[in-house]
């Protein structure tokens, strides 16, 4: 006679909703805003190589997604204030969080989403902003034997980066944040980003799903993504990402780095295996163990995951449902 079980073995339901690309891109004739031919030409303008069918399957579909919340959350922001008696009230921003490994193609899809969602006649004010505006400076860093540790999570000023999103969230007609310069390779001084009340802001970076650090006597904290009203997590094979970390490297080589000022104007002098095995030395010891250690683990926090395959493209997505 078999043993009868005494647990049942039955694995917890699934927050998300997965789905091929296919019936992705499907949900797009639900999407009233088709690009016009203008429009496709400004995309192309920001100067990322985004496939047109990319924009028209997987983020035209989004773009609606993410303009039904935009309304949903400012019908519930009725609701409270009703509750509260305060009678109608300012909006606030509706805030989307976009995360992922350094190079897995983040700032192109939050350059993109910001973009997309423009266009919609309820919320024309887009805002973006980058996490690396919050990296210490490079003097801070090496003060605390940092430097190579750019990018983890303690390389941040943490509590500034949640100060700024959660005064703009709360409706403050100003506010700034620093601003990071790929160029220099350091904070820029005394440059700031304003930003001024924006129907969305979109806060890209490798570290926005971390959970927030407990505070000094062990309570827990409101972190980051506290404030996110919807998030992203652009996700794909770890050698995937490594590609691409090399391939832009090698791109920045012949372009950005020959600037006099750049701060890795030296990988132009040498040759181009030289240059790349520094490239490859900075994804081994830096930039895939953060991904490994703080960035991926932070996954499952999104609302939606979407997952790339080789040459960038979405073949998979999963969508928070619970
Ligand atoms: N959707 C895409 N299609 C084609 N290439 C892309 C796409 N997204 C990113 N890339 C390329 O991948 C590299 C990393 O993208 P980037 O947006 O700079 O990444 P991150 O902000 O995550 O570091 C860049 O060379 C970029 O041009
Ligand atoms: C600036 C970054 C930490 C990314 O920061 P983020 O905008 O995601 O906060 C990253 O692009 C970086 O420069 N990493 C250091 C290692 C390297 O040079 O690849």
């Amino acid at each position: 006679m078999r043993p009868v079980p005494t647990t049942t073995a039955t694995a917890p339901a699934s927050p998300y909703v997965d789905l091929t690309r296919e019936q992705w891109s499907a949900l797009r004739d639900r999407t009233p805003l088709p690009l016009t031919a203008d429009e496709v030409e400004r995309l192309r303008g920001l100067g990322d190589v985004v496939d047109l069918d990319e924009v028209v399957d997987v983020y035209l579909p989004l773009s609606r997604l993410l303009n039904l919340y935009v309304g949903a959350h400012s019908g519930l922001r009725g609701a409270l204030n009703t509750f509260l008696g305060e009678g109608a009230q300012p909006g606030t921003p509706f805030v989307i969080g976009v995360a992922g490994s350094v190079a897995v193609g983040k700032s192109t899809t939050a350059r993109l989403l910001r973009a997309l969602l423009a266009r919609w006649p309820e919320h024309p004010r887009v805002e973006l902003v980058t996490t690396d505006g919050f990296l210490m400076p490079n003097a801070e860093l090496a003060r605390r034997g940092l430097m190579s540790r750019k990018g983890f999570p303690e390389s941040y000023d943490r509590r500034a980066l949640t100060r700024f999103v959660a005064d703009v969230k709360a409706g403050k007609p100003e506010v700034s944040a620093p601003v990071y310069s790929h160029l220099i390779y350091d904070i820029v001084p005394e440059e700031r980003l304003v930003v001024r009340r924006p129907d969305i802001l979109i806060v890209e970076g490798l570290n926005v799903l971390q959970p927030a650090l407990p505070g000094a006597d062990g309570r827990s904290r409101i972190g980051l993504a506290d404030y996110f009203d919807f998030s992203v997590y652009v996700d794909a094979r770890t050698e995937d990402i490594e590609q691409w970390y090399l391939g832009r490297f090698g791109k920045l080589r012949q372009t950005a780095f020959q600037d006099p000022d750049s701060y890795f104007r030296k990988y132009t002098q040498v040759p181009e295996d030289e240059a790349l095995d520094y490239a490859r030395l900075m994804w081994r010891t830096v930039n895939r163990p953060n991904l490994e250690q703080n960035v991926l683990p932070t996954r499952g926090r999104a609302t939606l995951v979407l997952r790339k395959g080789p040459g960038h493209k979405v073949q998979r997505l999963s969508l928070r449902k619970l």
